[in-house]
């Protein structure tokens, strides 16, 4: 990707945006992917000018905790702590309601523990990610403990989803999460009640923890490209 793509100009911009919120003292939700991946860089960069002192981060992956580390982020464990101010992470999609599908990092479960624990959760996204209906543009992801991957697909089909097993991309077999669990992507025709569907599918004996995150999200932070030049929209 080139330095001009104007996705990975907003996912900058939106990244850096949500880490200029960040205030000092305050314990902070590392999201997962590659928007986030932006704001951890920009909180790093914003401690080590001193402009940003003594905050805490509490991470959704194992991907957000090495790059906590290499930014000089401190982390600490949700044992450690007793709330949480803010938590930045990214999604899939986001409705109108600001409801979202996450996990195509397959680490929504951990984000939604942490996501949930804050007092204000702000999602980065650049505008492709905004739907009308939640699994217009992205399968929904659930996960999955591995015996039971067979009797959960077969019961997914009986609620009308079309479920697939992740696979590795240059590793051979299934994704395997930080939990050692799989992930099935299922295709609904229409999400017509997010919060319902989300309860029914935790509901199936041997599911983790599906990607629908219902009235979660606090505040949108929308990366857009007008007239050649990026900027934020706010959805709050
Ligand atoms: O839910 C997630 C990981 O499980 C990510 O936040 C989501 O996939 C968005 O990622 P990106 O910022 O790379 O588009």
């Amino acid at each position: 990707m080139s330095e001009q793509d104007p996705v990975k100009l907003m996912k900058q911009q939106v990244g850096k945006a949500a880490a200029d919120r960040v205030k000092s003292g305050s314990i902070v939700g590392l999201g997962t992917g590659s928007t986030t991946a932006y704001t951890l860089q920009y909180l790093g960069e914003r401690l080590q000018s001193g402009e940003l002192k003594d905050i805490k981060g509490v991470p959704t992956s194992f991907q957000s905790s090495v790059l906590a580390k290499q930014y000089g982020i401190p982390l600490v464990t949700l044992d450690e702590i007793d709330h949480m101010d803010i938590a930045i992470d990214g999604a899939d999609e986001v409705d109108p309601n600001k409801n979202l599908i996450k996990g195509g990092g397959a680490a929504h479960t951990r984000e939604k523990i942490v996501d949930s624990l804050a007092d204000q959760l702000i999602v980065v996204v650049d505008s492709s990610k905004l739907v009308d209906k939640l699994g217009s543009t992205f399968l929904l992801p659930v996960e999955v403990i591995p015996l039971a991957i067979t009797p959960v697909m077969n019961k997914i089909e009986k609620l009308g989803g079309k479920p697939t097993l992740r696979m590795g991309v240059k590793k051979a077999g299934p994704v395997i999460t930080d939990q050692g669990n799989m992930v099935i992507d299922v295709k609904f025709d229409s999400i017509d009640n997010p919060a319902e569907l989300e309860k029914t599918l935790n509901n199936i004996p041997g599911v983790l923890e599906n990607g629908l995150f219902v009235g979660v999200a606090d505040v949108i932070l929308v990366g857009e490209i007008k007239d050649g030049k990026p900027l934020i929209r706010e959805i709050s």
